[in-house]
C-alpha cells in the first residue's frame, strides 16, 4: 500500500484528499443536521460518498484519471451546491477545490470545471448577498484559478522534460536503455496476453574502437548518428530502436513472425551495408536475433541475442546470426 503511495502522485493526491474531505467535512455535515438543514445534510452525506467512490475505484483498478475527474466533480458541484444553500460559510469551499482540480485532472479540464463552477454560482446568485460581493467571488475565484493553471502547465512541461531527459540518449536522439528495459518487459507481457510475435536484433558496429582512434570522436559520433537516420528511414513507426550502450545497439520489432523475420534483417542489413560509410570507406554491422519464446523473461531473451550477437563476431564481424539456429544458419555478408 505504502508502496503504491509513493509510486503513484495521482492516487496518493487522491487518497489525501479523500482523508481531508472525511475529516473536514463531516463535521459539517453532522452541523447542518444539528441545525436542522436537511438538504445541505444530504448534499455533504453525498460529496463524501462520491469521494469513497472515486478513492476506491482508483485504489480498486489503478484508473486514477477517471477517478481524479469524478473526484473534482463532485468536490467542485458540492462545494457549488453548498455555497448556494448556505450563502457565505459555504461560499470558501469552492476555493480548496478549484487549486485541488489541478492535481486530480490535466490543467485544462481543471480550467474547465472550475469556470463552469463559477459561473454556475453566479448563475444561481443565491450565495451572494450583493453585486460587489458576487463580483468579488468571481474576481478571486478567476485568479486562483488561472495561478493555479499556469503551475500546473509549468509543473507539467518540467515533468515531460524530465521524462525527455531519463528516457532518451542525447547523442543521437533513440530512446536509451532504462526506457528499453520499460518497452521491453511490455513487449513481453503483451506476447503474453495476445501472442503477439516480437523479435528483438541486437546491432553492434564492427571495430569501432579502431574508427574512433584512426579519426577522432567527432567521427565516430557522426557514424553513430548516421546509423540510427539509417534504422529510423528503413523500419515501421512501430519498430522501435534504443541504445544499448556504445555502438550497441536494439531494435525491437513487434509482429513480425520468425518467417517475415529473415528478409527484414535481411533488408536492414542490405541499406546498412549500402550506405553506411565512413573516411575510411564501408562501415560494417554485426547483428544478433531473437525471437521471444513463450515463457520467456526479458533477460532470457536479451541473453540469446547477446549470444547470437557474440557468435557473429567470432564468425568474424559483418553478418547476421540468429539465436538458436546453427552455425551454417549465419548470414554472412555476400558483397
Ligand atoms: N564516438 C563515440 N565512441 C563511443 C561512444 N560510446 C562508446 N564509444 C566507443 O566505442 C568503442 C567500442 O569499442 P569495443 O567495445 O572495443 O568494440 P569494437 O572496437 O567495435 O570491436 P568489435 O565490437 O569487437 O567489432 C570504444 O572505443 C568506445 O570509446 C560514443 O558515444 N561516441
Amino acid at each position: 500500500m505504502l508502496h503504491r503511495l509513493k509510486n503513484d502522485f495521482r492516487l496518493s493526491i487522491i487518497t489525501l484528499l479523500a482523508f481531508s474531505a472525511m475529516v473536514g467535512v463531516t463535521p459539517f455535515a453532522i452541523l447542518r443536521l444539528v441545525q436542522g438543514n436537511s438538504l445541505a445534510f444530504v448534499i455533504d452525506v453525498l460529496i463524501l460518498a462520491g469521494v469513497a467512490l472515486a478513492t476506491g475505484h482508483a485504489w480498486r483498478t489503478g484508473d486514477t484519471r477517471r477517478a481524479g475527474l469524478l473526484m473534482a466533480c463532485v468536490a467542485t458541484s458540492g462545494a457549488v451546491i453548498i455555497g448556494t444553500l448556505v450563502g457565505d460559510p459555504g461560499l470558501f469551499w469552492l476555493y480548496p477545490c478549484l487549486v485541488t482540480s489541478f492535481f486530480l485532472t490535466p490543467p485544462r479540464v481543471a480550467m474547465g470545471i472550475n469556470l463552469s463552477a463559477v459561473a454556475v454560482m453566479m448563475g444561481l446568485g443565491d450565495a451572494f448577498r450583493s453585486q460587489e460581493q458576487m463580483w468579488s467571488f468571481a474576481a478571486t475565484a478567476i485568479v486562483v484559478t488561472s495561478c493555479a493553471f499556469v503551475f500546473a502547465i509549468r509543473n507539467r512541461d518540467q515533468r515531460r522534460r524530465l521524462e525527455h531527459l531519463a528516457t532518451i540518449d542525447p547523442l543521437t536522439g533513440v530512446n536509451n536503455r532504462r526506457s528499453m528495459d520499460q518497452e521491453l518487459a511490455m513487449a513481453v507481457a503483451k506476447h503474453e496476453r495476445t501472442g503477439l510475435d516480437q523479435a528483438l536484433v541486437i546491432l553492434d558496429i564492427d571495430h569501432f574502437k579502431k574508427i574512433n582512434d584512426r579519426y577522432g570522436h567527432v567521427v565516430g559520433d557522426n557514424i553513430l548518428n548516421e546509423l540510427v537516420a539509417l534504422i529510423a528511414a528503413h523500419t515501421r513507426r512501430y519498430d522501435q530502436l534504443f541504445r544499448f550502450g556504445g555502438e550497441e545497439f536494439v531494435l525491437l520489432l513487434p509482429g513480425v513472425g520468425p518467417l517475415a523475420l529473415k528478409s527484414v534483417v535481411a533488408n536492414l542489413q542490405r541499406i546498412v551495408r549500402q550506405h553506411l560509410r565512413g573516411p575510411g570507406g564501408q562501415i560494417t554491422v554485426s547483428y544478433g536475433v531473437a525471437v521471444l519464446q513463450a515463457g520467456e523473461t526479458v533477460e532470457s531473451w536479451l541473453t540469446r541475442a547477446d549470444h547470437a550477437l557474440y557468435r557473429a563476431k567470432d564468425a568474424g564481424r559483418n553478418r547476421v546470426i540468429f539465436a538458436d539456429d546453427a552455425p551454417r544458419e549465419s548470414m554472412p555478408v555476400s558483397a
